[in-house]
């Protein structure tokens, strides 16, 4: 499998300062992969890299020809002294079809909200309409910077379960940050923890209880995490063996490191 954007010894400097170092990097077609670690750790630095926004002062970042991305920023302001509709927003800046416009917006999950305010709707619609509109150029792989800041952990929980349909629907691969993890960590096939450099990754389970995560984070999200799959009704043994009434939890596991 080709993946979509790979990174080899990844370093970006911000003036002096040295923001990330040496990172590895890929991520293959229909992939969820969640960025995790403390605030000013590199997250976006390493997404803006990714996409070329940053340029690399080592290493190098490749990209699929003609990769289709999406973005999702974190949160829109509305200023409700200027009415625009829903519609109107997602022909900026170019019109889009009726159709067209439908489809993502029934993709995003707020189908129907064409003719509403953009101001009256509520965060959790913003959002999905933020999504709606990354959707339009059918994207291959969705970048999203922390997209559910501002929602409570139900809303939030509901976002990420969105994502995830969408990418079983769709295909796209999904990469985001996000603070949450033990909301968002279960809806990802690897977690990427990184402060600098990367710390660990792998498989959630994996990643959560990797030391250098838990030195991070503390060890108090497992017993979130399992709340979170207790919502889904997924079952999960250790071995493996018996887990399967969800069929996107069968990702491989790959060594923390
Ligand atoms: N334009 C810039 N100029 C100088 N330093 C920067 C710039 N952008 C980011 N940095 C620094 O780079 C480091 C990493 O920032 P980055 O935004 O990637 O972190 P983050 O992990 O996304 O943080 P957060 O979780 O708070 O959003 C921080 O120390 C930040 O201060």
């Amino acid at each position: 499998m080709t993946a979509l954007i790979s990174a080899s010894g990844l370093s970006v400097a911000m003036g002096a300062r040295r923001v990330l170092s040496g990172v590895n990097f890929s991520i293959d077609p229909g992939e969820i992969v969640t960025v995790v670690g403390p605030n000013g750790s590199g997250k976006s630095t390493f997404l803006r890299a990714l996409i070329g926004a940053l340029p690399a002062t080592s290493g190098h970042v490749t990209r699929k020809a003609d990769l289709r991305l999406g973005y999702v920023p974190q949160s829109l302001f509305v200023d409700p002294s200027l009415p625009i509709t829903v519609a109107r927003f997602l022909d900026l800046p170019r019109r889009q079809s009726a159709q067209a416009k439908q489809r993502v917006l029934l993709e995003a999950g707020v189908e129907g909200l064409e003719k509403r305010q953009l101001a009256d709707l509520s965060g959790g619609q913003k959002q999905r309409v933020l999504l709606a509109r990354a959707l339009l150029g059918d994207p291959e792989l969705l970048l999203l910077d922390e997209p559910t800041q501002g929602l409570d952990q139900p809303g939030s929980a509901a976002f990420y379960r969105q994502i995830e349909t969408l990418r079983d629907q769709k295909g796209c691969a999904i990469l985001m940050v996000s603070h949450e993890l033990h909301v968002v960590m279960s809806a990802s096939d690897r977690v990427i923890c990184i402060n600098g450099h990367i710390c660990c990754e792998g498989h959630p389970e994996v990643v959560a209880q990797a030391d250098a995560y838990r030195a991070l984070f503390g060890s108090g999200t497992r017993g979130a995490l399992a709340l979170y799959r207790h919502e889904h009704s997924h079952h999960h043994h250790h071995d493996h063996d018996h887990d399967h009434d969800h069929d996107h939890e069968n990702g491989q596991e790959k060594e923390a490191v």
